[in-house]
């Protein structure tokens, strides 16, 4: 049994937009029965981070969903990571799938933006993550490699990758129901700790905790759990429904 936290996290992506909504998700939060060992990190739209950090428990961390990678300047639209740790934001989520494709991130500058951030002070949720077609091609282990490589030439330290979560997300299974099952999450966030075994150190790699995100809900979320390699989840669209309370709980006994 590893001794690695389990790790739930809510990305709540663009949502909700009324303040209606807002205020119910944080009440379905404040009222959850939560297990103790599993930490639990909800993600906000960046506008709404400080808000839902002062109105949520405190045992709920509260992430960003984006940072850039200056602290300050003439970067319009941009939020700083160190903007989010003088808010008390500690986690932002990096390289989400959402954000290499929709806004042409690329791995080197995921790679920058999580060495800022750790370099501000925050953890950061670091996501990865095949498409369809590189699934098919036999291609995923070698694209999972190729985005966190980029982070491993800027990050590797120990000290450095206590603060990093990977979250597994492959692209195919981002809001299309179309789960990954629990085999083939398994098979990548084996390979994937190989990996960081070989390109930083055991130890690293032993500790890093790895989670799985894509199409997770309360029905599908025990099974997933049970895997050795899967240390937990990032979660989109059931984040925003009551069965998150379940998925939070899908490691306790
Ligand atoms: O960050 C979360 C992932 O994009 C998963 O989203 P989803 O649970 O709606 O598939």
């Amino acid at each position: 049994m590893s001794s690695r936290q389990f790790f739930v996290g809510a990305n709540w992506k663009l949502n909700p937009c009324s303040r209606d909504e807002k205020k119910k998700l944080i009440d379905m939060l404040n009222n959850a029965n939560f297990d103790k060992n599993t930490e639990v990190v909800v993600a906000p739209p960046t506008l709404y981070a400080i808000a839902v950090a002062d109105l949520l428990r405190k045992d709920v961390k509260v992430a960003a969903q984006n940072c850039y990678i200056k602290a300050s300047g003439a970067f319009t639209g941009e939020t700083s990571p160190t903007q989010l740790t003088e808010a008390g934001i500690p986690y932002v989520i990096l390289g989400h799938s959402e954000r290499r494709t929709l806004f042409h991130e690329t791995s080197s500058l995921v790679a920058q933006k999580t060495r800022a951030a750790i370099d501000a002070g925050l953890s950061v949720i670091l996501c990865v993550g095949e498409t369809l077609q590189e699934r098919e091609s036999g291609a995923t282990d070698n694209v999972v490699k190729e985005q966190l490589g980029e982070v491993v030439k800027l990050v590797s330290s120990e000290e450095d990758w206590s603060k990093i979560v990977v979250a597994y997300e492959p692209v195919w299974a981002i809001g299309t129901g179309k789960v990954a099952t629990s085999a083939q999450a398994q098979e990548t966030q084996k390979a994937t700790r190989a990996y960081l075994a070989s390109a930083l150190s055991p130890k690293i790699a032993e500790s890093t905790r790895i989670i799985y995100g894509g199409s997770v809900n309360d029905k599908n979320c025990r099974e997933l759990a049970t895997q050795p390699d899967v240390d937990g989840f990032l979660v989109g669209g059931a984040s925003l429904t009551p069965g998150f309370v379940n998925i939070v709980n899908a490691n306790a006994s």
